[in-house]
């Protein structure tokens, strides 16, 4: 003992600072190693070249040795492709921390800010096995010597969040916490762009960015990006951790990968039998806490009193006040003991950051998906690149653990994104390639990526094996008019300031709001006519008359701008009937028309949803859209004018879009039982040219097929009913809905001829290859996660669209 040397400061901080088990000690050892070093982490450039050269400690070196053979790959150009960047990211959540460590192996300077003062959240994450080699990578062994010890390959969040901040603090990176950010604020004066943040850290002195990167998590949205819903039927997820002792009778539990009903039809009938419990399906993982997560049946959670009344609508359902959360943690608990033999001792919640037992109840019937990935806004001269990534750019359905995995795939591809803005890419060519990039997002399982993970960068080519990156081109990237100010409010009264300016001196008119004041039709008449004068003859106009002039506005509007009316002109002129979003939304594409020649410096870019339309070079007019206006677009080749089914006139608000065509809301029903159609539930039969419902209550043909199958693979419950079958490269995919819950299953048929023979056998295909599969809107199911090839033009498609009349066991 007594030759033994003295453990240095250094290396008794940087023990403590590896082994720190909360964000707070983490900071605060970092801070004091790096004051006992004397390094600043604020000298980002040279940052990790002197921690290292003054912490001279073997296990530092080991670290040091895993994040240098990370910084060794030649995309990073020795850290120095983005050397002339800023970077702020918005959330500190797994996905933020990943981004921000590629930002800063690329040379940035990367701020991090995080609301949460903390990191609790005990949930455990599934990791692929790319993302435990690319962890493994980033030294996640030495900075947490448990790392995937178990015999399933998973994290605590929270766990996941320390490892990425030790890494993240290494390289420089900043990270605020208990920051929340309120929004961009724009250049002025020779300011660049910089963040309203409370509390705010730098008063005096701004961080300025031309790279901001948002990975604030599923309910973050920065303004100009636009969500897209993707509706299930009901899902409701529950969520319970379980204080975990490690005691050998722990460990002696198996974990549970995941069990579904159509796979173990015995756990879950003796679920039921002895507790009442339903479930479709359950997870446990044994990590820092025992944690379970489970899909529970409606039914069963109101016969235990864990919801205290039924209703349809699935956040009235699953609100605060209609949940008993002593029947919920009984329930819980219940299920996880059953789950494990109740070999599982002395069970206990672990608690959450509010102190209480750490148990959850939550929707995902509903999922989001950003329809865009990246834009650049730019104001006085000062571009601004913006990306999504994480939760905050799809969001996952926890059952298939995509959430970690393509969460770092986007961080991944948000930062070769910024490598290519900070190596000077014209920036309408850096939101191309990104957005070709987001096409694959979706459909990326941990089968269709890249074998070798351990030659995973960056570059998109090392993860995916098909990637495009012009797939989308570069003039699909259209430019929109001045976004609104700052907030949708400020564009609101922005707007209603220019009808004030353009509509004022005309006798009759006085426009106060978006409704009252245009019931006459004159303000819309004196509008147009203060632009083109020569349309319109405002002494021919009755203020009495207001259906007329309305037709009349909305007719010249249409005709002469190419504005598609939102409601018929009766109901404009009815002051009950006029809506203010559909006037809003009207007069902005009205507003758009008149101005866009007078457009400033001042632009949002990021590329169509759909096919390019091609616009003559250089002319901006025809290529700007209102954000409103694209999106309800109509697909192309298609009329928004007139009903596809009743042919009678079509306006944007009451219209719903199938496969391009477009219909009356009540107008969509179903060609056999008459029943109206729900958007994700309904076939194009393709013989008579019909549309039907795929309510599995209509379909009785499909049961006999499930049966058959159920025989050949095991693999389908006979209580699953086929919504859709189709073929991707050489498999087909079925969709099945649950009979009791309707909850999505998508089962993969890797023998597709031997599919296909059994359906045609039983006369349950009529359309074959080529057929119209559903788009992605239209498929606003979870088959959106899973099966993204049926929106990928480039696939052969397979739609079998057979349901007969009549319910199932008449
Ligand atoms: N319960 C669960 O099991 C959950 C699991 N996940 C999983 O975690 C993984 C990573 O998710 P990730 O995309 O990183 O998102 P996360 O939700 O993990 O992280 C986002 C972070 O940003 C914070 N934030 C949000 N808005 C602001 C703001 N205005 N200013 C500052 N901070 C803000 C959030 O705080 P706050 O949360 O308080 O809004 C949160 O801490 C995914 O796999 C996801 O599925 C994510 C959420 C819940």
């Amino acid at each position: 003992m007594a030759n033994q040397e003295p453990i240095r400061p250094s290396h008794a901080l940087f023990d403590l600072f590896v082994t720190a088990e909360s964000c707070r000690d983490v900071q605060k050892h970092f801070s004091a190693l790096c004051e006992q070093l004397q390094v600043d982490p604020k000298d980002f450039r040279v940052f990790y070249s002197k921690l290292k050269e003054r912490l001279n400690y073997w296990k530092a070196k080991d670290l040091w040795v895993k994040i240098d053979k990370r910084a060794s790959d030649k995309d990073y150009q020795q850290r120095k492709a983005c050397a002339e960047n800023k970077c702020l990211v918005l959330g500190a959540g797994p996905c933020g921390l990943r981004a921000a460590v590629e930002l800063a192996l690329l040379g940035a300077q990367v701020l991090v800010v995080e609301k949460r003062a903390s990191f609790s959240r005990n949930n455990v994450l599934h990791l692929w096995p790319y993302t435990v080699c690319d962890l493994r990578g980033l030294g996640a062994k030495k900075l947490y010597g448990r790392f995937c010890t178990g015999t399933l390959d998973h994290i605590s969040i929270r766990q996941l969040q320390l490892i990425l901040l030790k890494v993240a603090l290494v390289l420089g990176v900043e990270v605020l916490t208990a920051v929340e950010f309120q929004g961009l604020e724009e250049p002025s004066g020779d300011k660049g762009w910089t963040a309203k943040l409370h509390p705010n850290p730098h008063p005096t002195l701004a961080f300025e960015f031309d790279v901001f990167i948002s990975a604030g998590g599923g309910s973050f949205i920065p303004d100009g990006f636009k969500h897209k819903e993707l509706r299930a039927t009901l899902a409701i997820g529950i969520t319970a951790n379980f204080t975990n002792r490690h005691t050998v009778a722990e460990a002696h539990v198996e974990e549970i990968a995941g069990v579904a009903g159509i796979y173990n039809q015995k756990f879950f009938h003796d679920l039921l039998t002895q507790t009442g419990i339903d479930l479709e399906n359950i997870v446990y993982y044994k990590d820092e806490t025992h944690y379970f997560v489970m899909t529970a049946k409606k039914k069963s959670l109101l016969k235990k009193g864990v919801i205290k009344q039924d209703y349809s609508d699935a956040e009235q359902l699953l609100a605060r006040e209609n949940v008993d959360h002593d029947a919920l943690w009984r329930y819980a608990y219940e299920a996880a003991n059953f789950s494990t033999n109740r070999q599982l001792p002395e069970l206990e919640f672990a608690t959450n950051p509010a102190g209480r037992r750490d148990v959850a109840m939550f929707d995902f019937t509903c999922m989001h998906r950003a329809e865009h990935a990246s834009l650049v806004r730019e104001r006085r001269g000062k571009k601004l690149l913006m990306g999504l990534v994480g939760d905050s750019l799809v969001e996952p359905f926890w059952p298939q653990g995509t959430g970690i995995a393509r969460g770092f795939l986007a961080a991944f591809d948000t930062a070769w994104m910024v490598r290519s803005w900070g190596l000077g890419v014209p920036y309408l060519q850096v939101l191309a390639e990104r957005e070709s990039i987001y096409q694959l997002l979706s459909q990326t399982n941990a089968g269709n990526t890249k074998n070798d993970c351990t030659s995973y960068s960056i570059r998109p080519s090392t993860r995916y094996p098909h990637v495009n990156l012009s797939a989308i081109k570069v003039h699909q990237v259209r430019l929109p008019p001045p976004p609104p100010e700052q907030n949708s409010a400020g564009g609101v009264e922005d707007l209603l300031r220019w009808c004030q300016k353009n509509t004022a001196g005309y006798a009759g008119v006085e426009v106060k709001d978006f409704t009252l004041s245009w019931t006459s039709g004159l303000a819309l008449c004196a509008l147009i006519h203060h632009f083109r004068p020569q349309l319109i003859d405002m002494s021919s106009l009755n203020e009495s008359d207001a259906v007329h002039n309305h037709q009349l506005a909305m007719d010249l509007l249409e005709r002469e701008l190419s504005i598609s009316p939102v409601v018929a002109a009766s109901a404009m002129a009815s002051s009950g009937l006029i809506d203010k979003l559909s006037m809003v939304l009207y007069l902005t594409q009205v507003h758009d028309k008149f101005k866009h020649f007078s457009l400033t410096s001042s632009f949002l870019c990021f590329p169509q949803p759909a096919a390019p339309p091609v616009a003559p070079e250089g002319n901006l007019g025809s290529v700007v859209k209102g954000d409103i206006e694209t999106n309800a677009a109509p697909a192309l080749g298609s009329s928004s004018e007139d009903c596809y089914s009743c042919g009678q006139r079509l306006y944007l608000l009451a219209r719903v879009n199938a496969m391009g065509k477009f219909f009356h809301r009540d107008c969509f029903t179903c060609h056999k039982c008459g029943h109206q159609l729900r958007l994700g539930g309904y076939t194009f039969h393709q013989t008579t040219g019909g549309w039907a419902t795929i309510d599995p209550s209509h379909i009785a043909g499909f049961r006999v097929f499930v049966f058959v199958a159920s025989e050949r693979s095991q693999l389908i419950h006979r209580e699953q009913f086929w919504t859709s079958v189709g073929i991707v490269g050489s498999n087909a995919f079925l969709m099945a809905q649950g009979r009791e819950t309707n909850a999505a299953q998508l089962l993969y048929f890797p023998h597709y001829p031997l599919l296909l023979f059994f359906l045609c056998r039983f006369g349950l295909v009529q359309a074959c290859a080529g057929g119209d599969g559903p788009t992605d809107e239209e498929n606003s199911t979870y088959s959106d996660e899973d099966v993204p090839s049926l929106s990928d033009e480039d696939h052969p498609q397979l739609s079998v669209l057979t349901p007969h009349p009549g319910r199932v066991g008449e």
